[in-house]
């Protein structure tokens, strides 16, 4: 991967006296499902045949999301980080759609006396669903509380850490687990020459797409980005060169409303009749091994590549990986010194720059040219 940008060197978190872990949220029981998914599509335009076939992708899973323990170890792993490196700054989980809510973050915050707080989103790329979104919704409960004026909040103030996906952390992990990947893929007696690695992340609406360029560089090139990277970290490791392509998963919306493409099942049917018997499934798009992994990938995508004849694995999520956790740490040190206005380095892997730590007017929005209305923070403006 070239060379590797120096850790920041201070361990100063002023001015934030704590980090807000916020993540998507999930069912954690069976009579959890229909409210969260209420939460997740309120004023979304989902067709209800789409919202009872992914209930029953949760009921598959007895009603229980893997997301919310996975962001308990990701907290965890976080807190043990900050421990060896002599920082203390206490770590605070909340969910856009599910418990604890983003309102019950606000409220341990406040109980525990933070006057500035740093958000992290578990989502490394720049669109509305990974970006603006969080910022709304952070947003849009001050308002509720009472704690919104025209300046941001009147309560606990919010900051965001940026979108991370060109870290070298975050792309350091992801190598890893592809390179374990490959190796499973040895194990299953397949041939890593031959075989095609094949990038996956959640799809988007073509329009969402197209809104997500404000931010510095669509959501498909940051993945497109990413991937590079990876490529060239994994030819370094095999010995040799290894094709690659990246397909989506997760598709909702209306048929008529064109999302990203190919759909991963889609592709492997394309790969299979190009002849190709092998394949190595990377899920970059995600932090961690949740319903859209253990469904989407785990369960139909293996399940289309076991029709096939294809010799399939699916490679691992950056979850708590080393390399990702102490990325995230190193991104909360310089996302600090940034506050303080220091001039610090930012560091990236690939071609795309540094995404900004405060977003610009107009940036990933729902659909080009259409503000929302609605109140975002972490950005230039409330309502820009
Ligand atoms: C880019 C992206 C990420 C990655 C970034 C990030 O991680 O934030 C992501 C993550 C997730 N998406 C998740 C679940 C859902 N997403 C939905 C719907 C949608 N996702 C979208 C995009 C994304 N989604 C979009 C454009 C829609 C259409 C509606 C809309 O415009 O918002 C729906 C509604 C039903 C459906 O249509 O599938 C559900 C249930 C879960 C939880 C999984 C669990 O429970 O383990 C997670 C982590
Ligand atoms: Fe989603």
């Amino acid at each position: 991967m070239g060379s590797m940008p120096a850790t920041p060197r201070s361990l100063d978190v002023a001015p934030y006296d704590a980090l807000l872990l916020y993540s998507f949220g999930g069912p954690n029981k069976p009579e959890d499902v229909v409210p969260f998914l209420r939460n997740v599509t309120v004023g979304k335009g989902i067709p209800d045949a789409r919202l009872e076939e992914v209930g029953e992708h949760y009921y598959g899973f007895g009603g229980k999301s893997p997301i919310n323990e996975q962001n308990l170890e990701l907290k965890a792993a976080l807190e043990a980080e900050l421990a060896r490196r002599g920082i203390d700054l206490p770590v605070v989980w909340g969910n856009r759609n599910w418990e604890p809510f983003t309102t019950d973050a606000i409220d341990e915050l406040e109980r525990i006396g933070a006057q500035r707080a740093v958000a992290l989103v578990t989502s490394a790329y720049s669109s509305y669903s990974g970006c603006r979104q969080y910022r709304e919704d952070l947003a849009v409960v001050l308002e509720k509380r009472g704690q919104l004026d025209d300046s941001g909040s009147t309560g606990v103030e919010l900051d965001k850490i940026r979108s991370y996906f060109n870290h070298p952390g975050f792309v350091q992990a992801n190598l890893d687990a592809v390179a374990d990947g490959f190796a499973e893929l040895v194990a299953k007696g397949g041939d890593p020459r031959s075989a095609r690695l094949v990038f996956v992340t959640h799809s988007i609406p073509d329009t969402m797409e197209a809104a997500s360029v404000v931010s510095q560089a669509t959501y498909s090139a940051q993945h497109l980005d990413v991937a590079r990277s990876v490529v060239a970290g994994l030819a370094e490791r095999l010995g040799h060169d290894v094709a690659w392509d990246l397909a989506y998963c997760s598709r909702s919306g209306p048929p008529s409303q064109p999302w990203l493409e190919p759909d991963v099942n889609d592709h492997l049917e394309a790969l299979a009749a190009d002849g190709v018997t092998d394949v190595v499934m990377a899920p970059i798009g995600f932090v961690s091994d949740h319903m859209e992994v253990a469904y989407d990938l785990d369960t139909e995508a293996m399940a289309t590549a076991g029709e096939l004849g294809l010799t399939a694995v699916r490679a691992g999520t950056v979850s708590t990986r080393e390399p990702f956790v102490r990325g995230l740490v190193d991104l909360l040190l310089e996302r600090a010194a940034i506050a303080r206005g220091e001039d610090v380095a930012e560091a990236t892997v690939g071609d795309l720059p540094p995404f900004r730590s405060v977003c610009a007017p107009g940036c990933c929005l729902r659909r080009d040219g259409e503000p929302s209305g609605v109140p975002a923070l972490c950005g230039s403006g409330l309502y820009s």
